[in-house]
């Protein structure tokens, strides 16, 4: 795909600034203080451009230039990822982020000066007073903070601070090095160990409770004085510590991958010939390379060292907290990229992120590394979502492994249930095919502790801090995947993103890149902006055609014209795709004139007989056929010529009395699909047996879901936002598995999409109140992006 920044304004009829005032100077304009639905539906009702459909589609065709500003890639942090270079001279944006995809590997992640002491500690293999990898030891010595302190720089965490600092002091002393930065650590250490009474308990960094009390005592034993050792916080620190050996036995731990990998290093009482069964393929224990060193040193296993080397190599000489990072860091971009509404710019490199997770998956489910025996549900859970939405074949029956009676839990064993995994859980859960119990279970246990935590204000992280976290899932909640359009899904989205401003939580505070990157958030801001200046710019040209139409005539409102329009630009927002976007919103129209024409009890069959034979032979007596002759007459001979097949079927339909509901979903899929060209050339894939079905199916799904919407029409709150009929659930789960399995000869992924895409449009409309979709509108079409 060609990038957004080759534009080429001075070949165009017209030019954005020429013609609209910028969106965000326009909506101000036209909305004083709050918004108003009338103010923008008058938007640009003044404005004298006798605009064309021809004309619009011209000006979709210029790219504009979406991306001039360099990405922001800030690197400075000292424990930022100091090794992949790939990046960072990359100034256009689509190509920074494409290359960023290209060149994951591993994955890219901060380093953690806890680890890096960790692997600094083990000594010379040949018997030398000296560290086998000095590096380390350097990284160390040229990380400490200006406060005395090792850790994130710019979040402070007292978890993170404390189990860095002491980490790094044990090192230097135990090679008896700098001693004036271990003085100044020791102090940190003692003026700040109070702080951690106030710290959030959710903040704790992993395994906290079990390697902090162990750095204490090598601080003890090295006689490195004054530090904390009895401090009454330090005691409580002691206790959770029993609390947790409680939870996972040492039996059991020397058994079966656990949590307690990640934390050997703060263990005793170890059996290394047991514990060794454990070892991931890498070497490593739990990807951890502190967890690792200490095994090293307690066991020499070459495989460790070879982990360690590895990993220090590809960090000079520092080492993040966890390594590899490649299946959390493909996910997790993927699903920001796609949430951002940018993933349309990095299609292959998202496929080949998907692949990589499929060769790796497990029946066990995934971790944050791959080839991992532990995994957890939090990446398990994006990945069948991913997968299964990429149209892999992946059996959602892996999450059984998380559930334990009704409840899920992230890992066994584990201490606090955070909200996040849970969330991600939640997401997956609501791409269901029929039969998958697992996902209704989920679903359930998920919806009711994601609000029960919503509804005690216990939305704090265990991995991420996450300034918008609890709005993102109150959002999640209030609007289920079925009625989530793309574009409003972006921009909300757009709204929570912190970029590079999330911190993530491990065993020390850490970074990651590919998740949290600023560049992610400038482009998606900056493309929005743009979508938004056309589809606005469209908006004006959808009014004119309303005026020129009459419309007002027939008994359509500017309201519904917007909301028609409202629904085309959220499912379909691309710059080049404005052809689809008006096609829908006109059919849209006016097939609903159309409709009441017929419904009308004032029209006699005779009449309905006139229409659809003028309609045949090309003679337009009535006002609304004209309409509809000029809307096809817009398209190419071939394209007009099928979509006037399309719309004779549609119309033969209404002749039966079976036109309403169902059948305009039909005709509106068909309409996008022939305007998408999909169907050029290859009319017979309409009479496709899995065309068929799908049609047959959204319209069915179609006619109930605007039933639905017609109750909460006449229901005097409108504010209904659940939907619960059983036979419904169960078709739009069949809907879901035949979209997005992948697909057989004949019909291409492309085209069935088209088919949800219009589903979700009735479902948004059955499910939201008025209120939330003319919110939704204004976000979409009118509020300017910050
Ligand atoms: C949510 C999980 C486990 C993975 C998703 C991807 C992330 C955020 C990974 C980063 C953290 C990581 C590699 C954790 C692995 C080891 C682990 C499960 C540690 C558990 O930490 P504890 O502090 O022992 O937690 P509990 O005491 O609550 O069990």
């Amino acid at each position: 795909m060609g990038s957004l920044s080759t534009m080429n304004l001075n070949h165009s009829p017209m030019s954005y600034s020429g013609i609209l005032p910028s969106s965000s100077a326009k909506a101000k304009l036209l909305l004083p203080g709050c918004f108003s639905i009338s103010a923008w539906m008058n938007n640009g009702k003044n404005l004298n451009c006798q605009l064309t459909h021809k004309k619009i589609s011209k000006v979709a065709e210029i790219r504009v230039a979406t991306v001039n500003a360099p990405p922001v890639h800030d690197q400075d942090d000292s424990t930022e990822n100091q090794c992949h270079d790939a990046v960072n001279n990359i100034e256009d944006p689509i190509e920074y982020i494409r290359t960023l995809l290209r060149t994951t590997g591993d994955g890219r992640i901060s380093v953690s000066p806890y680890d890096t002491a960790w692997v600094a500690l083990i000594k010379d293999l040949q018997g030398r007073d000296a560290p086998e990898f000095p590096s380390s030891l350097e990284w160390i010595i040229q990380n400490q903070l200006a406060d005395g302190s090792w850790g994130d720089a710019k979040f402070f965490c007292v978890y993170d601070r404390l189990v860095n600092t002491i980490a790094c002091v044990v090192a230097l002393r135990s090679w008896d090095v700098h001693a004036e930065k271990v003085e100044r650590g020791v102090r940190y250490i003692n003026e700040n160990v109070e702080k951690l009474r106030d710290g959030n308990e959710e903040h704790m960094t992993c395994g906290f409770e079990v390697v902090f009390p162990a750095l204490l005592q090598r601080a003890k034993s090295l006689g490195i004085q004054d530090l904390p050792y009895d401090a009454p916080v330090i005691q409580e620190i002691y206790h959770s510590r029993e609390q947790k050996s409680k939870r996972i036995p040492l039996e059991m731990m020397h058994k079966v991958p656990t949590s307690l990998l990640f934390s050997l290093e703060g263990l005793e009482n170890l059996e290394w010939d047991k514990l060794l069964k454990l070892q991931s393929a890498d070497g490593s224990f739990l990807t951890s390379p502190s967890s690792t060193a200490f095994a090293f040193m307690q066991t020499r296993d070459p495989k460790c060292y070879q982990f360690i080397k590895n990993t220090i190599q590809t960090f000079n000489g520092g080492a993040p907290h966890t390594y590899p990072v490649d299946v959390f860091g493909r996910l997790w971009a993927i699903d920001r990229l796609q949430r951002l509404g940018i993933s349309r710019f990095f299609e292959s490199e998202i496929a080949d992120c998907i692949a990589h997770i499929h060769r790796f998956w497990t029946e066990k489910g995934v971790f944050s590394g791959r080839e991992s025996e532990f995994c957890d549900i939090d990446d398990t859970s994006m990945g069948v979502r991913l997968m299964r939405m990429h149209g892999y074949d992946v059996d959602p029956n892996v999450l059984k492994n998380f559930k334990k009676d009704d409840k899920f839990s992230c890992y066994g064993g584990q201490m606090i249930e955070s909200p996040s995994p849970i969330y991600n859980l939640y997401r997956a859960s609501q791409l269901r095919f029929p039969g998958e119990q697992i996902l209704e279970d989920a679903n359930k246990f998920a919806y009711d502790f994601l609000q029960e935590k919503l509804a005690h204000n216990q939305i704090l992280d265990k991995w991420v801090i996450s300034k918008h976290l609890p709005d993102e899932i109150k959002l999640g909640l209030e609007m289920p995947w079925y009625a989530t359009l793309p574009r409003v899904e972006a921009r909300y989205y757009i709204q929570y993103y912190a970029g590079s401003g999330d911190v993530w939580i491990g065993k020390t505070l850490y970074r990651m890149p590919e998740i949290s990157n600023d560049t992610y958030h400038e482009l998606a801001k900056t493309d929005f902006k743009r979508c938004q200046a056309q589809h606005q710019f469209e908006w004006i040209y959808m009014q004119e055609w309303y005026e020129s139409c009459n419309m007002e005539e027939f008994g359509i409102s500017r309201k519904e014209l917007l909301v028609a329009y409202f629904l085309a630009t959220a499912s379909i927002f691309e710059l080049e795709r404005a052809n689809e976007r008006i096609a829908w919103a006109k059919s849209q129209i006016i097939s609903t004139i159309i409709a009441s024409f017929f419904n009308n009890q004032n029209t006699s069959p005779e009449d309905k007989l006139a229409f659809l034979t003028d309609f045949k032979n090309g003679n337009s007596t009535n006002m609304a056929l004209v309409t509809l002759t000029q809307f096809l007459e817009g398209f190419d001979r071939y394209t007009s010529h099928q979509l006037k097949n399309a719309w004779s079927v549609w119309l033969r339909k209404l002749q039966q009395g079976e036109g309403n509901g169902g059948a305009d979903a039909e005709l509106l899929v068909n309409t996008l699909n022939i305007c998408a060209g999909h169907i050029a050339f290859r009319e017979e894939i309409l009479a496709h047996n899995d065309y068929k079905t799908l049609s047959n199916l959204t319209s069915k799904i179609c006619r109930q879901l605007s039933q639905i919407q017609n109750e909460k029409e006449l229901e005097t709150e409108g504010q209904k936002t659940s939907i619960k009929n059983k036979e419904l659930e169960e078709d739009m789960q069949r809907l879901v598995k035949l979209v997005l399995e992948k697909s057989r000869v004949g019909i291409n992924r492309d085209m069935k999409k088209t088919f949800l895409a219009v589903v979700k449009t009735y479902y948004y409309k059955a499910y939201h109140s008025a209120q939330a979709i003319d919110n939704h509108m204004f976000k979409v079409l009118f509020e300017p992006v910050a």
